[in-house]
């Protein structure tokens, strides 16, 4: 299997161009390209793919296999492999995926090479049901009118956590740590897996640990459903933000800054649309035997 090794300020994925054949048990490939000592090494897989509905399909996998339904850094590592690799010859263009058709506009170098990918990550989905959380294994859920989880309590282990809950096709609870600890001393393997198979979270669920620095410019790190601790989740960032604007702490536009990299994140409130702008970088092609 040729393929091309991809990543979005660390968010590594491994990409095959699916557009002219099929590769069967993709998520089996997903878990052993994954392996970073057995095989490739990566956040997960991703395939590009021919659609009736768009330019192109994006079909993602995790390490552990699973499919996702989003994946904000990737899509935009989708757009350099197409434009750099002339599948298409257009800088604006359409990529299907499980949460919906994504527009993109690409930024070029002088190499004529994709730099940076502008994505229009559709509307935040807030309502408890749609994300999905089950509310009712949430402590003391406050009712809203709105249904939407905005601030709650989350036990966990034993511990209370103020929780609030967004879908950017795939769901994400959003955590606040206080300023005084290095973000890189927070205990995210600890905690990250309990929040991820947590029984308010019916499908598990992507955390990210965020700290405000002001109200243009928010930490995270994130734990990741099916791929643990990634350097980078595009579309948590995107839920990150709109948390965080929620919660009257940030702007509608600001910088998250995740281990891997920065995102620039705007809520535009009057289309009610997330746009995220970032880099996407081409690693290494390669051959593996699957
Ligand atoms: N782990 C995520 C998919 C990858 C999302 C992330 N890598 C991004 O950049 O958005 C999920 O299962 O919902």
């Amino acid at each position: 299997m040729k393929f091309t090794k991809m990543q979005g300020i660390g968010n590594d994925y491994v990409y095959v161009d699916c557009t002219k054949t099929e590769l069967k048990n993709a998520s089996e490939v997903a878990i052993k390209v994954s392996d970073r000592h057995f095989g490739i090494g990566s956040d997960g897989l991703i395939l590009i793919k021919k659609s009736d509905k768009a330019d192109f399909y994006m079909e993602m996998y995790n390490a552990d296999g699973s499919q996702g339904k989003m994946c904000g850094n990737g899509i935009r590592c989708v757009a350099k492999y197409v434009c750099d690799n002339k599948l298409t010859d257009k800088d604006e263009f359409s990529v299907e995926t499980l949460s919906g058709i994504k527009i993109l506009k690409v930024r070029k170098d002088d190499k004529g090479l994709v730099s940076l990918v502008k994505v229009d990550m559709g509307a935040p989905i807030l309502e408890a049901s749609e994300i999905p959380v089950d509310v009712n294994n949430l402590k003391n859920y406050s009712n809203r009118e709105d249904k939407r989880v905005i601030d709650e309590t989350i036990e966990v282990d034993g511990k209370q956590y103020k929780v609030t809950c967004v879908s950017m096709g795939n769901p994400h609870a959003i955590v606040y740590i206080d300023n005084t600890i290095d973000i890189k001393d927070f205990p995210l393997e600890e905690i990250g897996p309990k929040f991820e198979c947590h029984p308010a979270f019916p499908e598990k669920v992507n955390t990210e640990f965020i700290q405000v620095v002001d109200n243009k410019n928010l930490n995270m790190r994130v734990w990741e459903r099916g791929s643990g601790e990634t350097l980078a989740c595009g579309t948590g960032a995107c839920a990150s933000l709109v948390a965080t604007n929620l919660n009257g702490l940030c702007d509608s536009n600001a910088t998250l800054h995740l281990l891997g990299g920065d995102l620039n994140i705007t809520w535009d409130k009057e289309e009610n649309t997330i746009i995220m702008q970032g880099p996407a970088t081409t690693v290494f092609t390669g051959e593996i035997e699957v």
